[in-house]
């Protein structure tokens, strides 16, 4: 051994921060093996295997993680120091609570009414949904795991956790077309809230990932980032874990829902 490198601790030199096209690529490749487009409930829903009751258990639970995501939204907003984010950002939860119409445009019932809508198209009553009975313990765990991280995190985590809306209008399109082809019995209507959802995700989506580019400055904030989006991926399957184990042991109990 030298007596250089006795005395002096080694310096590993910081790895360089990767190029934004180098982060996404990264972002693609966790989705690629762990978004929910991939969850067997989902390929199933997509190849129009689902039952009237297993469609119903899916929208019920699914309504606990919409109407947790403007207060998800109301947590993060509360964490941006600058007046112009915040007028951005408060967006979010206008789209899902909905807006009055006044001078500056027509007003909107919102995306959590409009969930309500698709509740009622599979024969769901909207009280029962709004009454959060039936929701699943593993699906509560998993929402309120998505509201603590943005309420406990930076806001480069909690806006970085919001990434996998990259994914979600492809998803929601291949949706509306598998609903369409194998769902016939399901009430048009009941497709508003993903048709409306695709505009607003992308440019949700894109919002996002410029405010990511902009604040990852470092490989650690990078690698925040990516750690981020992997836990939403986790959220978002083990809530379809929960419905898909839900309604394979209630197969057969068909008024489950
Ligand atoms: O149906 C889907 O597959 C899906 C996925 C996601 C997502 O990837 O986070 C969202 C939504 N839908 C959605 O409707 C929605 O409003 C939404 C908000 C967020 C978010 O993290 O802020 N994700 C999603």
């Amino acid at each position: 051994m030298s007596t250089a490198s006795a005395r002096a601790p080694r310096r590993t030199a910081r790895p360089l921060p990767w190029t934004d096209d180098e982060l996404e690529h990264r972002l693609r490749e966790i989705a690629a093996e762990r978004y929910h487009h991939r969850h067997p409930f989902n390929l199933r829903m997509h190849d129009g295997l689902l039952t009237p009751e297993e469609l119903r258990c899916w929208v019920l639970n699914r309504f606990h993680y919409q109407r947790h995501i403007p207060i998800k939204d109301a947590l993060i907003l509360a964490k941006l120091d600058d007046r112009e984010l915040r007028r951005s950002w408060i967006r979010r939860i206008h789209d899902h609570d909905g807006r009055d119409g006044d001078g500056d445009g027509p007003g909107d019932a919102g995306g959590i009414e409009r969930w309500l809508r698709l509740g009622e198209a599979v024969g769901l009553d909207r009280m029962l949904l709004l009454s959060g009975e039936g929701v699943l313990p593993g699906v509560r765990l998993a929402v309120e795991g998505y509201v603590n991280f943005c309420r406990l995190g930076t806001p480069l985590e909690a806006i970085a956790s919001s990434l996998t809306e990259l994914f979600a209008p492809d998803l929601m399109v291949t949706r509306i077309g598998a609903w369409e082809r194998h769902y016939p019995w399901i009430e048009p209507e009941g497709l508003r809230y993903f048709q409306v959802r695709v505009q607003q995700g992308r440019r949700d989506a894109d919002e996002a990932l410029a405010l990511v580019h902009r604040w990852a400055e470092t490989r650690a904030d990078q690698e925040r980032v990516l750690s981020a989006f992997t836990f939403k991926c986790d959220v978002l399957w083990s809530l379809l874990d929960a419905v898909e184990r839900a309604v394979a042991l209630n197969s057969g109990a068909a008024d489950a829902y």
